[in-house]
């Protein structure tokens, strides 16, 4: 199938081919030709599969660009996603001049404002700086044709609804409504069914819900070595570009600091932080100028940046629906992927629930041993060695240290000199800085746990207790999970709502294909079930169909 076949116009089509899309993916083809109809759509396909071009390109297609108006609005969940999803419209739009806004909050409500009256066909916002906005009659959506709820299953969730809500009253009834997720919990589908018109739901078969070339492995681990053996799996799988999503907010300082301290070159992102240090650092993390990304949940979902090998779990996921988020950084846009989820004994009925929607099973994983850290750090060093001396132009830079190289060779023996450059490069087990991480809780006993003889499966992930205290009740304030990050000093809301329902972190973590890790994998490997994905249409017959605005 060719993108020209779905019934987008000659200008898009060329935009499309110049930025290298040469055919559509399976949930572009079957959503691009309904929506274009103007049908209501519910998209569901695996994370990394092109969903943002799926519900960017009819929505481009279908925009008058002498109308002035707004006509179609994006909703997304964090900040970062929503400038991503605008620089993608806009891509998209190129043809036809489209201006697109973001809006967000922690950044100049002002500065938007002016960007708005300067005319905006399309906006993509977060909900509490959109509500905001609407408030103020800096946006109006009369003449709305499209409303988009990207990452919808979240949207839709206790700590943002009252804002959608709001926003939704404001848009015309006739609207066409486009919900997008790679997960979609049947009760929260039912809150989005309400919000549209006889909905196609578009659900993209596949045999597991996490993306398909993503290797899944967990390791299993008490608290206080969880650091080391991080440490140890960056030295031995050897990232291109590795997130590791933790708990807390306080969790991703510690790590971060600690990684500095060993030498990485690592920086954080969660919701404590400057707005414009948060967009900072996903810039470098894209540009390759950090190599590890520590996040809460508020970089689970959506971020599309290439090269992410790896995703860690340092601490594993409360909610089933946040692991399939997380580990979807990597392994997208038909890349590999791994993904290491740190477990600790008691946690293991959450992982069994995360396998149990996923439909995916981890692979054990043992952790290497200092020796396996240190013999990966001296052959990464020997390679690297290796890559500068067969490389004229780093050969002819050595050239200005000729004299002492030689002066030196006269007083010393030439193996010494060299085991002495080899050791400057080389981390030293034995010697290595001293990091503590402080113990968070491990999430309340579900099942499945070690030493524990009841074989109870997890079902973990949509805990509600109110009893773990340290998660929802936060007591040290620091509590990780993006909900609390859209705070709400910027009109970004919705967070603390939900924190008490649910405390998601994220953990995403993909790695690139043939790391020798493989030697960790105390399971049988190469006996990978075959993943068919086949492409399905699931029709929305069965829906409720009258929404608030029906009648
Ligand atoms: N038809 C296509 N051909 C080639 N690359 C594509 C195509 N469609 C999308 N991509 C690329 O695939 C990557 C993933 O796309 P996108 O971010 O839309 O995924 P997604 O399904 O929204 O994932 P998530 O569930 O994580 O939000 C992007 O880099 C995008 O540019
Ligand atoms: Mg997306």
């Amino acid at each position: 199938m060719k993108f020209s076949e779905l019934g987008l116009s000659e200008g898009i089509v060329k935009t499309l081919t110049e930025i290298g899309y040469e055919q559509p993916t399976p949930i572009q083809e079957e959503t691009i030709k309904l929506a274009l109809e103007g049908r209501d759509v519910l998209g569901q396909a695996q994370t990394g599969t092109g969903k943002t071009a799926a519900f960017g390109l009819p929505t481009i297609e279908k925009i008058n660009a002498e109308n002035p108006a707004i006509q179609a609005l994006v909703i997304a969940p964090t900040r970062e996603l929503a400038v991503q999803g605008q620089e993608e419209l806009f891509r998209f739009g190129k043809s036809k001049g489209l201006k697109v806004r973001t809006v967000f909050g922690g950044s100049s409500i002002e500065k938007q404002i002016k960007g708005l009256k300067a005319g905006a066909h399309i906006v993509v916002g977060t909900p509490g700086r959109l509500v905001d906005l609407i408030k103020r009659k800096a946006i109006k959506l009369d003449q709305l044709e499209t409303l988009i709820l990207d990452e919808a299953d979240e949207m839709l969730n206790m700590g943002f609804l009252e804002d959608i809500h709001f926003i939704i009253e404001k848009t015309p009834e006739n609207r066409q409504t486009l919900l997008f997720s790679a997960t979609m919990p049947a009760d929260i589908k039912k809150i989005g069914v309400k919000f549209m018109k006889n909905p196609e739901h578009i659900k993209i078969a596949a045999k597991e819900m996490t993306a398909d070339r993503i290797d899944q492995y967990f390791v299993k681990t008490k608290e206080f070595e969880k650091f080391d053996v991080l440490t140890r799996l960056l030295d031995v799988e050897r990232p291109e570009l590795a997130i590791v999503f933790g708990r807390t907010k306080r969790r991703v300082d510690e790590l971060i600091r600690g990684l500095k301290l060993r030498g990485y070159r690592a920086e954080g992102m969660h919701g404590d932080l400057d707005q414009n240090k948060r967009l900072a650092v996903l810039r470098d993390f894209k540009a390759g100028h950090i190599d590890v990304l520590v996040a809460t949940d508020v970089a689970a979902r959506g971020l599309d940046v290439s090269g992410v090998t790896h995703v860690y779990n340092y601490d594993i996921t409360q909610d089933q629906e946040s692991y399939v988020h997380r580990i979807g950084r990597t392994g997208r846009a038909g890349k590999s992927g791994r993904s290491v989820t740190f477990v600790s004994y008691n946690e293991m009925g959450y992982l069994r629930a995360i396998e149990k929607l996923t439909n995916k099973e981890m692979k054990g994983l043992k952790p290497p041993t200092k020796e396996e850290a240190y013999q990966a750090s001296l052959s990464v060093a020997m390679d690297d060695v290796l890559r500068d001396l067969s490389d004229e132009s780093g050969k002819a830079k050595l050239a200005k240290f000729d004299k002492q190289a030689a002066s030196l060779l006269e007083k010393f023996d030439a193996k010494e000199l060299v085991a002495l450059l080899l050791q400057g490069r080389v981390k030293d087990p034995d010697n290595q800085e001293e990091v503590k991480i402080t113990a968070e809780r491990p999430l309340p006993y579900n099942g499945e746990g070690k030493g524990f003889k009841k074989k109870g499966k997890g079902g973990g992930g949509r805990y509600k207790g109110r009893g773990n205290g340290d998660r929802d009740g936060n007591r040290d304030g620091n509590r990780g999970g993006y909900r609390g990050n859209r705070d709400s000093k910027d009109g970004e809301r919705g967070g603390d709502r939900k924190r008490n329902w649910k405390d998601r972190d994220d953990n995403r973590g993909g790695y690139r294909e043939k790391r020798d890790d493989r030697r960790f994998d105390d399971r049988k490997q190469g006996e990978k079930t075959p993943r068919k994905r086949t492409t399905g249409t699931e029709k929305s017959a069965g829906f409720v169909m009258r929404s608030r605005g029906d009648k």
